[in-house]
């Protein structure tokens, strides 16, 4: 069982991302899902198919973080295992974005295959969480997108198990999984992330 007023909150900062991702143009056409954990066992996830501009209440659901519908006969976000591995890896992330920019798609088809994106020297990659200079380096996954969700989940929960500290991951051509301690923090790493995205492609552009 889930507390009802948590839940309200949690929803209510997946209709107010929705609103400001659509609006910037990150989630276009019904693409993107998005989540905020409740408590140690549940979280409240977008329905699948929804606006995500246009989000009420009713376009929010719960899962339990195996991703079985909790106290709902809607369908979650077909994505929302990608959600809960992280939910179940990291204890204290609170909210976890997925976006289908068009800089976030077109940069994940130009990078060559097998390799990550590495941002180093930016200052804006102090916008990230626990991230205090410019000279670290992060290294962003791209993973394919194979549209077989269970082994996406495995894979980028194996990858992160191994890199705790990086703030999130491609899928080719597809969009961007990112996630925070709450959903300000992971608005901010979705903003981050663009702003960071727009200057690599711009640097591929002047040197082509
Ligand atoms: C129209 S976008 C195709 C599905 C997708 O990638 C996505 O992010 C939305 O899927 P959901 O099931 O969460 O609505
Ligand atoms: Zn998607």
């Amino acid at each position: 069982m889930f507390d009802v007023t948590r839940y309200a909150i949690a929803a209510q900062s997946i209709i107010d991302a929705g609103r400001f991702l659509y609006g910037q143009g990150w989630s276009p056409a019904t693409s993107s899902n998005y989540s905020a954990r409740i408590d140690d066992e549940h979280i409240a996830v977008t329905v699948s198919g929804r606006h995500k501009g246009q989000l009420v209440a009713g376009d929010v659901m719960v899962v339990d973080l195996a991703g079985k519908a909790v106290q709902s006969n809607a369908r979650s976000s077909a994505e929302t295992q990608l959600h809960t591995v992280l939910y179940q890896t990291f204890p204290e992330v609170g909210a976890v974005l997925h976006t289908h920019s068009v800089k976030a798609t077109v940069l994940s088809r130009l990078l060559p295959a097998g390799e990550p994106l590495t941002l180093q020297g930016y200052e804006l990659q102090k916008a990230f969480s626990g991230i205090d200079t410019h000279e670290s380096e992060l290294t962003v996954p791209v993973f394919d997108n194979t549209q077989d969700i269970p082994a996406l989940a495995r894979q980028t929960g194996d990858w992160f198990r191994q890199h705790p500290g990086q703030p999130g991951y491609l899928i080719r051509g597809h969009g961007l999984y990112t996630w925070g301690r709450t959903m300000a923090d992971c608005l901010r790493h979705v903003e981050a992330f663009e702003f960071l995205f727009e200057c690599e492609l711009e640097t591929m552009r002047v040197r082509r």
